[in-house]
């Protein structure tokens, strides 16, 4: 039987610089992940496409797919919905391929639940300010906006200790060169309890 991908699922506040890792993770030629691309209640940004950067829908067509079971996690996060297919994730997973999730707190607390053996990373800035600074020069949010994101970054660092991994994003290269790391070494770890697994139960 073919063994089942990894769900890794990066999170973080707003303006960290998750898609910005994320982007970075999956232009390197030897990724392995597949990306499952969210849905999202959001209006698209300037340059974004819909199937590519998210799945755009309206509430009620989200609200259709919460009532159908259609999600495996979603949050509302400052007014819109977002949330991950949950098919997707499953057939990848299935198919012995290890999905990746970018996705927020309240979402990666949900998936923790439904997939304890997922790996959970959770993508720290240097400093508030820091983040603060980011967000503002994004240049994608109001005012408004980037107040309330900021409100809820305080409570979503709270929620790092939760977290199997914190990998504080300083320099984008060593971010993602910690998070190669990170999952290549519960690779390892998962192929030796495997093999231990299959002794134990060959020897009784
Ligand atoms: N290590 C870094 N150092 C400096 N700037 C960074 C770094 N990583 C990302 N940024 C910048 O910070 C801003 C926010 O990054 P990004 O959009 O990737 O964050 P995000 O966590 O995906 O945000 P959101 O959750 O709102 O989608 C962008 O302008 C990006 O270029
Ligand atoms: N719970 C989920 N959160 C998601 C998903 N896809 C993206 N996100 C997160 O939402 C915020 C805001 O995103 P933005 O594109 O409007 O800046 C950010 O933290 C994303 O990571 C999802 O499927 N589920």
């Amino acid at each position: 039987m073919k063994e089942k991908g990894l769900l890794i699922v990066l999170s973080g506040p707003s303006g960290v610089g998750k898609g910005t890792v994320r982007k970075a993770i999956f232009s390197q030629e030897n990724t392995k992940f597949e990306y499952s691309i969210s849905m999202t209640t959001r209006l698209p940004r300037e340059g974004e496409v819909d199937g590519v950067d998210y799945f755009f829908k309206s509430r009620e067509e989200f609200e259709s797919l919460i009532e159908q079971g259609k999600l495996l996690e979603y949050a509302e996060y400052v007014g819109n919905y977002y949330g991950t297919p949950v098919d997707y994730v499953r057939e990848t997973m299935d198919d012995g391929n290890d999905v990746f999730l970018e996705i927020e707190v309240q979402g990666a607390k949900q998936v923790r639940d439904k997939f304890p053996d997922g790996l959970f990373i959770f993508l720290a800035p240097p400093s508030l300010s820091e983040l603060q600074n980011r967000i503002v020069t994004r240049g994608t949010e109001s005012e408004e906006l980037i107040r309330n994101r900021m409100d809820t970054a305080r409570s979503e660092i709270e929620m790092m200790n939760l977290y199997d991994y914190v990998v504080e994003n300083n320099e984008v290269a060593t971010a993602v060169e910690k998070i190669n790391s990170i999952v290549q070494a519960e690779h390892c770890r998962r192929e030796r309890v495997e093999k231990r697994y299959k002794k134990m139960l060959e020897v009784e």
